[in-house]
């Protein structure tokens, strides 16, 4: 578990960009490559595993993932991606940063394993953040019918809610609530024709242990929201077609840090949980953390945190893809600043109950 401060200024920023079929993400890289900002971009579009068209058109190709060392098969890396990145890093130096496409119905996973696991590719490159474009006048469909529409919108970083000429202003409310649901920690913007200040997409350093609290105002916000949710609440953690329904028999307090939970009608819904506590004990919270991740891993889609370990006067931050877990130290804790321990888990059919009590049971005493 490090991050190394020497290799990163050398490592060249990938930002991943995904968004289902026709969302829009062509046009964000049309005003990307085209906008005036001085930057030379490596483009890597959209092919991966796909048959060309001189290929045997007969055959079904099978994407080319390898699973890492662990053979969990959520943990995955394309090998045709490593070679084209190993490719471009033949050519250093004629560029500033790598932007991949991925296909609309992407998962997004094995694209940023690649860029997080992957020894050689990321000794030469780091993963900057992950851009997803969301139709906002059709994706509350989406949701309803691909799995991938939600893993898109989960594994973000940024999110690009884009066509906003095509819905109203309620139903972009609406759809947005939707978004947040699945995602309350992603960046979100409004756009048409993904019109955006480039520097709300690139550079982010959302994959940045020093710079992932600091750049992203929304993350881990919500585990201290500063609402009340009562009887009317229609908070963005829970939304069934049904009304209300949270699947704990208590009401929300100021302090809810409850589970987020989606639409009955979705498929396996993708949900996020926040866990706050102080500090922690590191000769429990790490072998907890492992654990969890070794069990969950397939369903966890994304995790960070900052923790406050017991004895240390720095902050520890962590962020995981999966099974895979990467933590380092951060800053010292700022005097008058509270010792809190922040986790937050994206994913899909995760035991919230049994993660919140273990977790508490990490606390020093
Ligand atoms: N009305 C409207 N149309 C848009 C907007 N953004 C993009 N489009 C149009 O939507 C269509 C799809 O946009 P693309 O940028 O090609 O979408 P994509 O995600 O690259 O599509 P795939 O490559 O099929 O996955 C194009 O006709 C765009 O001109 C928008 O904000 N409003």
């Amino acid at each position: 578990m490090s991050a190394s401060q020497d290799t990163t200024s050398q490592q060249i920023p990938v930002t991943v960009l995904t968004g289902y079929l026709g969302s829009g993400k062509t046009t964000l890289l049309n005003r990307i490559l085209t906008e005036n900002h001085g930057q030379k971009y490596a483009v890597i579009v959209n092919e991966f595993g796909e048959i060309g068209i001189d290929n045997d058109l007969l055959v079904e190709s099978d994407e080319e993932i390898f699973e890492m060392n662990n053979g969990c098969i959520c943990c995955t890396v394309r090998g045709d991606l490593i070679r084209t990145v190993q490719n471009l890093m033949k050519r250093k130096g004629a560029f500033d940063a790598i932007i991949v496409e991925t296909t609309g119905v992407a998962d997004p996973a094995p694209v940023a394993q690649t860029f997080f696991m992957d020894d050689d590719v990321r000794a030469a490159s780091k993963l900057d953040a992950v851009v997803a474009v969301v139709d906002a006048r059709h994706v509350l469909q989406r949701l309803k019918d691909t799995e991938e529409a939600q893993d898109q919108i989960a594994f973000a970083d940024v999110i690009l809610l884009n066509k906003t000429d095509l819905v109203t202003k309620d139903e972009l409310a609406v759809v947005e609530a939707r978004i947040r649901a699945i995602n309350p920690y992603a960046v979100c913007h409004h756009t048409e024709r993904c019109a955006v200040d480039l520097k709300a997409v690139l550079d982010r350093g959302a994959f940045d242990l020093d710079r992932i609290l600091s750049l992203d105002p929304h993350f881990l916000a919500h585990g201290h929201h500063d609402h009340e949710c009562g009887p009317d609440c229609d908070h963005e953690h829970d939304h069934t077609h049904h009304g209300h329904d949270h699947s704990h028999d208590h009401e929300c307090g100021p302090d809810c840090d409850h589970e987020h939970h989606h639409h009955d009608d979705d498929l396996h819904s993708v949900k996020s949980i926040s866990l706050k506590a102080g500090d922690l004990d590191p000769e429990l919270f790490f072998p907890w953390i492992n654990q969890v991740t070794q069990i969950q891993g397939p369903n966890i889609l994304r995790l960070k945190g900052i923790m406050a370990l017991k004895g240390d006067p720095q902050r520890y931050v962590i962020q995981g893809v999966h099974m895979i877990v990467e933590g380092d130290h951060q800053r010292d804790w700022k005097d008058g600043e509270p010792r809190e321990s922040r986790l937050v888990f994206i994913g899909r059919d995760l035991d919230w109950d049994m993660l919140k009590q273990s977790f508490e049971a990490c606390v020093a005493q």
